[in-house]
């Protein structure tokens, strides 16, 4: 069976046994019930996901980097030339870009996988050599890529799911650099929500008030394309090959990967976000087994978060990528589970309940 319908017949919902013994377990720490607030629901998602509780406290997270270009740039979206997503790369193996700071500062590995960049790339223990083409065409005019070209990203990303997970990585977290790649994002949050794509069409890297314009009428006119009518709904890999960039097709296998093996992702922000779409639209039930790490402040975020269900854990107005959201949410996500794991009952401390 190919490797994304064998991944996707893996996938299955929460175990609701770990989830509801989480929550009886919640019941019984020393603490007023509910103080620890998010971080008890979270604790509970992830006795879901692990299928035990306590769920495992996350030791060894890791952030996938997935980077590639856009045909797009040609329209002039984006003021950075598309060099950059190469630049970019050889700061992540040299270690100084941004999301190598905060994966340091919480202790997580950086791989950076290359999916689809524009040239070529040296590839070592950092950075995986997975391209499955040098960028994407331009979605305004036709199709970013074709069928196979979609479905092969897809698959490094569940590929590079399983080779993390089997290197013992038990906390997988989203990355992406891709100079172009909010409007791609925009056109699959507007198709995939239904969204009107002036409201998911947002600043990128920055973009001035005309730059603005000028990309929400790219998007509008791609989605546009993919128009069906409700009785015939897109197929999820149609709309990733019609106006997607191989980084999300990658980042959607990674999601469906991850979730197969049952090991938790925390999501970066509006790229991640609108990969995690895909997902959800090849497989409803892979949203179970996703944190959302942060709220981009990019205008499409809301209403992608929203549409997937989940809350994201911090916001603090960053527009970057690379998985830096996703690298500030994993000590919460540690401490979620340690909470559950690590804090006393009452019982055992003899603590006094409150008064019935
Ligand atoms: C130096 C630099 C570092 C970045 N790191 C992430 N991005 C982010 O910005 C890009 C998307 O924005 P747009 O669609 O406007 O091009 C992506 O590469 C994303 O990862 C960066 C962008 C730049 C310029
Ligand atoms: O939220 C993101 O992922 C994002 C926002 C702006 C630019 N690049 C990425």
């Amino acid at each position: 069976m190919p490797l994304l319908d064998d991944t996707l017949d893996r996938i299955g919902p929460p175990d609701a046994a770990a989830q509801a013994e989480a929550r009886e377990r919640q019941a019984q720490l020393t603490k007023p019930a509910g103080s620890l607030g998010v971080l008890e629901d979270l604790s509970v998602r992830l006795a879901g996901i692990a299928g035990t509780c306590p769920p495992p406290v996350p030791a060894r997270p890791v952030v996938a980097v997935f980077a590639g270009d856009h045909g797009v740039l040609a329209q002039g979206v984006s003021p950075w030339p598309a060099e950059v997503t190469g630049s970019m790369v050889e700061n992540f193996r040299a270690g100084g870009a941004a999301v190598n700071v905060l994966a340091r500062a919480c202790g997580a590995e950086v791989v950076v996988v290359d999916v689809g960049v524009a040239t070529p790339v040296v590839a070592d223990d950092v950075v995986w050599d997975r391209n499955v083409r040098r960028g994407t065409a331009d979605l305004r005019v036709g199709p970013a890529m074709t069928r196979e070209e979609a479905l092969a990203a897809l698959e490094v990303g569940i590929g590079v799911a399983d080779e993390l997970v089997e290197r013992g990585h038990d906390l997988l977290l989203t990355g992406d650099m891709g100079i172009g790649n909010t409007t791609a994002s925009a056109c699959l949050v507007a198709t995939l929500t239904g969204a009107d794509p002036t409201v998911v069409t947002g600043r990128g890297t920055g973009v001035d008030d005309a730059t603005l314009a000028l990309k929400t009428v790219v998007v509008t006119e791609a989605v546009a394309r993919l128009r069906r009518p409700a009785a015939h709904p897109v197929d999820p890999v149609e709309v990733l090959s019609e106006v997607g960039g191989l980084e999300h097709a990658a980042l959607a296998g990674f999601l469906l990967g991850a979730a197969a093996r049952r090991v938790p992702v925390l999501l970066d922000g509006f790229i991640a976000g609108s990969a995690a779409l895909v997902a959800q639209a090849l497989c409803p039930a892979v949203v179970d087994h996703l944190v959302a790490g942060h709220r981009s402040a990019e205008f499409g975020h809301t209403a992608t978060l929203q549409h997937l269900g989940l809350r994201p854990l911090v916001d603090l107005d960053l527009r970057l990528g690379e998985g830096s959201g996703a690298a500030l949410a994993a000590p919460l996500v540690r401490s979620a589970a340690a909470l559950l794991a690590e804090m006393a009952t009452f019982d055992g401390a003899g603590v006094a309940r409150k008064d019935a």
